[in-house]
């Protein structure tokens, strides 16, 4: 594979409108859909986009020029991107593009069977959920029972799929079992990868490799897969988000999204579209990366924008640091993941959100 050499790659992918832009002209009532499969509190649809141009107006983004850094795994000189954006795109990953698109034709098919079935069929250790991303610490969707207006919901269903289990799921159902054994080559690519990062960013931090190992562990790793159903609304009041502003809690996190666009990332002050380009994957460093770095690489803060007429898949994959593993550095207390994820089940309990790294600042 030729290694391109590590740039802030402008020349690849420049001006292209989002897939969001190119569709205003389309009127949401001529996509009206009443999909089945999806969960019923996203199947009205209006005629009105006032709620998403209401927000464009509020959240402006950058979208003149793509400045995402591009990295390859020959050169990884990803020290920069990590340390002034927290994401990068990556080129020669060596995933084959089949399975790529074998992974996306799956998830579609699984995720148009009807609502009720996928409540149905994704059993343990798999879950269902949808209206929110956010999870209890056993994997199981939160209830979105009672919810009976659009606020605070966020416009996405989808699969949780803990790797280290997905061997013992059992299904008679051939679209679910056939999208587990894709599932299955697909982990074991996206292992790979995390570990050949990780090592290259622990490289550049300067950091142990042996002391650094525990940090993380590819048993952790989960596989989220999500549908961002379309959204048209004109009510000011309701979501337009397909996920709400946050930062991962992840070591690492790779995702593969498909043509539609629509994930943003902070960068100082303002917002970039992580415009899809195709055969590559995006990672983004989360919070427990920028713990074991002590600050010196980010984790970005980043948000999904649903589409008015076209839904959105994309699948991510997260891994985080190994049980027991503590986190030592100058700017926050000795923490493992699993002190930091019960202190965020704790905040969104309590606060409503995550405070995150915060909590833990010495
Ligand atoms: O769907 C995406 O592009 C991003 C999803 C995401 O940010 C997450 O799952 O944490
Ligand atoms: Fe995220």
């Amino acid at each position: 594979m030729v290694a391109v050499p590590f740039s802030w790659l402008l020349i690849c992918y420049k001006n292209q409108p989002p897939a969001q832009q190119q569709d205003d002209n389309l009127h949401c009532s001529e996509k009206k859909m009443a999909s089945e499969s999806y969960p019923p509190l996203f199947r009205s649809h209006t005629d009105s986009t006032q709620a998403a141009d209401l927000d464009d107006q509020l959240n402006p983004v950058h979208d003149l020029e793509d400045p995402i850094p591009l990295v390859d795994l020959q050169s990884l000189k990803l020290g920069e991107a990590c340390e002034f954006w927290g994401i990068f795109r990556l080129v020669d990953h060596g995933v084959p593009p089949t399975l790529l698109t074998q992974l996306e034709e799956h998830a579609k098919a699984v995720f148009s069977l009807p609502f009720e079935s996928k409540q149905s069929l994704i059993t343990s250790p798999l879950s269902y959920f949808w209206g929110t991303p956010a999870l209890t610490p056993s994997g199981a969707a939160l209830s979105t029972k009672g919810t009976s207006t659009l606020q605070n919901i966020n416009w996405v269903e989808g699969l949780n799929v803990p790797l280290a289990q997905l061997s013992q799921f059992q299904t008679d159902n051939p679209t679910v079992a056939s999208f587990s054994l894709v599932l299955e080559e697909y982990g074991k690519h996206l292992a790979r990868l995390a570990t050949t990062i990780f090592e290259a960013m622990v490289k550049s931090l300067g950091m142990d490799p042996i002391e650094s190992k525990s940090h993380l562990s590819n048993s952790t790793g989960v596989v989220r897969v999500y549908r961002y159903p379309p959204h048209c609304s004109n009510s000011a009041s309701a979501s337009a988000w397909g996920m709400d502003v946050h930062t991962d809690s992840s070591v690492l996190s790779i995702l593969n999204q498909d043509d539609v666009g629509g994930l943003e990332v902070l960068k100082d002050t303002e917002w970039f579209n992580v415009n899809p380009i195709p055969s590559t994957l995006v990672v983004n460093l989360g919070d427990m990366m920028q713990a074991i770095s002590d600050d010196k690489y980010k984790s970005v803060k980043h948000r999904v924008k649903v589409n008015r007429s076209k839904e959105r898949i994309s699948i991510c994959y997260f891994v985080f640091p190994g049980e027991g593993s503590v986190i030592r550095s100058s700017n926050y207390k000795p923490f493992t993941y699993s002190d930091f994820q019960k202190e965020v089940q704790k905040d969104l309990k309590t606060v409503g959100y995550k405070v995150g790294l915060e909590r833990f600042k010495a």
